[in-house]
């Protein structure tokens, strides 16, 4: 063993989340501090009801949220918009003049939780593209196929031949990244492709294959979008994640739903991953014996893609067992994080 799999403590410079969706108000207030603990900064999604479309309303969410935080936590809220076959391109420039509106968000219409009014074919969008590419606004995408014809695990893979490929062969300078990425063909097409592409990945994607979902029974707070894959595609995660390539950075999907939105005949996609994050990224890392590489995956691959500024902040994770909470009290309902009762090794002091 080398010395750093013995490590008792690991300080890093504190970490953002760059994809995290917070919801709105009692549910944000519930889940807000929970990020807040562990990250500096996070790319807020954009998926409410109704979506936030306009700058306007970004900058209206983004006091919600500010105001949603607890007094003495320091946290930055980097917002996004949600993009419709309908955004306007003078919106794009509004958005990257305002200073708050970091990324714009694709969700294929029907893909994922409050997609419905997401974008039903790309190519009507290219007026609005061209304008993020020309000024440097990253596009944000959940990079899933939608058509009920295309099996539920293959919907990434399909998503790059069908959608990716094309829109950057015909926008090369187009900033994107593609979002909690969970097969080996995503992985291999952002360590490979030229270009400004990065992609997230999640805590969740890093432990476990498709196999969690059924062990023992279904098991519905494992479910998200997209799916967890096959063992060989979180191996292929695991390698990406602990590379050290710059184009991998930390992106938790942590995604509340109410305890009866999930335990039910058709639950929803999401994992509430907020509440130990840190703690389980550490995990995945220690076993790929790569502790070495977790600061610049959670604290340097992110703010150096979006050009902003690095934390210089730090925060010590120790080790430490400790066992997670069954629930966590929601104002409307309680929330299952996921692991609920278990025990993890680490601890975020
Ligand atoms: N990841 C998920 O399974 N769900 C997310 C939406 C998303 O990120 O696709 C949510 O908003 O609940
Ligand atoms: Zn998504
Ligand atoms: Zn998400």
């Amino acid at each position: 063993m080398s010395t750093i799999d013995t490590l008792q403590s690991l300080t890093i410079t504190r970490p953002d989340d760059w994809h995290l969706h917070l919801r709105d108000g009692a549910a944000l207030a519930s889940v807000l501090p929970h990020s807040a603990r562990q990250f500096a900064r996070a790319i807020v999604m954009p998926n409410l009801k109704p979506p936030v479309t306009t700058t306007a309303m970004a900058q209206a969410y983004r006091e919600r949220i500010l105001a949603a935080l607890p007094a003495g936590m320091r946290f930055e809220p980097l917002m996004t918009l949600y993009l419709t076959d309908n955004t306007d391109p003078d919106e794009i420039r509004r958005a990257q003049d305002s200073g708050f509106v970091h990324a714009v968000k694709l969700y294929p219409a029907g893909a994922t939780t409050n997609s419905d009014a997401g974008v039903t074919d790309l190519t009507r969008c290219y007026r609005t593209l061209e304008v993020m590419q020309e000024v440097g606004m990253p596009f944000l995408v959940h990079g899933e196929v939608t058509d009920q014809d295309i099996d539920l695990f293959d919907r990434e893979a399909v998503f790059i031949e069908r959608v990716m490929r094309p829109l950057r062969r015909d926008m090369p300078e187009l900033k994107i990244v593609f979002e909690h990425i969970t097969t080996k063909d995503a992985a291999q097409y952002v360590a490979e492709a030229d270009g400004p592409i990065a992609a997230t990945i999640t805590a969740h994607h890093l432990l476990y294959n498709r196999n969690e979902i059924f062990k023992g029974g279904i098991r519905p707070h494992y479910y998200c979008l997209p799916v967890l894959k096959r063992e060989e595609h979180r191996l292929a995660l695991m390698t990406a994640a602990t590379s050290g390539d710059e184009r991998f950075f930390l992106g938790t999907d942590s995604a509340p739903h109410a305890v009866g939105a999930k335990e039910t005949s058709c639950g929803c996609a999401g994992c509430y991953t907020a509440l130990h994050a840190m703690e389980m990224y550490t995990e995945a890392f220690e076993r790929a014996g790569a502790l070495d590489k977790l600061e610049a995956f959670a604290s340097f691959h992110g703010p150096d893609f979006y050009e902003l500024p690095r934390n210089t902040e730090q925060v010590t994770l120790k080790r430490e067992a400790w066992t997670l909470p069954q629930t966590v009290p929601m104002a409307d309902g309680s929330l299952v994080p996921l692991n609920g009762g278990e025990q993890i090794n680490w601890k975020l002091l």
